[in-house]
């Protein structure tokens, strides 16, 4: 089984518009809602590769009963912490005619001490039936910076592969726990590092630096429509994906990571969990929905990418 981790879980909102004029009033005619926030994302795709999940993490009020209640509807297992307070929306304001994405992120719930040490007990519990753990995504209030660092050490310790897509603080202080993978975008590698990545030969050395200082097994930076590279072990490779008609970016990085879950889960190579990866990232850029794939298209694009050594 893979566990998703989402502490700040969210309704994710897109509205589809054709132009998003500011200061003025637009009437809404398409849109949509679901479960989200990045561990979600990531549940709704292992759940479309067909790998058995479970999604956990904090939600309050109305808004985190209809997540709960709407994974159930998806089939998908889910075991969350309740707080008091309401889960947030996050909106996504999809702009036709230019092809831009506007996101209004809301804040969540404030999470207090007696909810944090029921998370510890649950990541535990999950993390010894779980072959994979993902944490994803930012901290609500109440939340420690460094509570990463306990959450991966648990898991860890319980015997899981822990993967950890945070930024930030949260993400600085979670690598303390030397989590197994990391997929931070490059402006991530630039700010842990202190440093600017000027060319893709200083990203490969900042990744290769990151990788045996926090001696994990593997280190993917995504590049949005440019691809990703990914440094293990002794090997560095760039993966590329094809061109295609993008509608909508959000949630690509929680598909690259449910698809490298599920190829750690399947026992693949580190070059088809690549190809898996990024095949779902493509794949949930052409969909207006975040954390969605197309079968078909899916199976299609994972014949395309090209993984490179390097
Ligand atoms: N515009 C795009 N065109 C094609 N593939 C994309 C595009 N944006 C993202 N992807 C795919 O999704 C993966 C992760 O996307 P990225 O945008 O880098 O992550 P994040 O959402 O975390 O910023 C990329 O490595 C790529 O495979
Ligand atoms: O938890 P965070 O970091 O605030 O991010 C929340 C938001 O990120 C998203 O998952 C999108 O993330 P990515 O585009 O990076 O995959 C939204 O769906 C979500 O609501």
């Amino acid at each position: 089984m893979i566990t998703t981790v989402t502490l700040n879980a969210a309704i994710d909102k897109t509205y589809s518009l054709p132009t998003f004029p500011l200061g003025k009033v637009s009437r809404v005619q398409r849109f949509h809602a679901a479960p989200g926030g990045k561990g979600i994302n990531v549940a709704k795709v292992v759940a479309q590769l067909g790998v058995p999940v479970t999604a956990t993490g904090f939600v309050g009020g109305m808004n985190g009963e209809i997540i709960k209640q709407q994974l159930t509807q998806m089939g998908i297992a889910h075991d969350f912490v309740s707080v008091a307070g309401e889960s947030r929306i996050c909106l996504n304001i999809l702009d036709e005619t230019n092809g831009t994405s506007t996101e209004l992120l809301e804040p969540g719930p404030t999470v207090d001490d007696a909810a944090l040490k029921e998370m510890e007990a649950k990541i535990s519990e999950l993390a010894s039936r779980s072959t994979i753990v993902c944490f994803s995504g930012s901290l609500p209030a109440g939340v420690p910076q460094d509570f990463y660092v306990k959450l991966v050490s648990i898991a860890k310790q319980a015997g899981a592969y822990v993967i950890l897509d945070a930024s930030g603080d949260a993400l600085r202080y979670g690598l303390e726990a030397k989590p197994d993978m990391i997929k931070p975008n490059e402006e991530e590698v630039a700010a842990l590092l202190g440093i600017e990545v000027a060319d893709e030969e200083a990203l490969q050395t900042a990744v290769e630096t990151l990788l045996y200082k926090y001696e994990m097994d593997r280190i993917s930076v995504s590049l949005g429509g440019a691809g990703s590279m990914t440094a293990a072990k002794d090997i560095c490779y760039r993966v590329t994906t094809p061109k295609v008609e993008v509608v909508n970016t959000v949630g690509c990085g929680d598909s690259f990571v449910a698809g490298m879950a599920v190829s750690l889960a399947k026992g693949l190579s580190l070059e088809e969990g690549l190809a898996m990866a990024s095949a779902a990232g493509t794949s949930n850029a052409m969909t207006d929905l975040a954390g969605h794939i197309e079968p078909e298209v899916f199976e299609q694009l994972r014949k395309q990418v090209q993984v490179v050594r390097i």
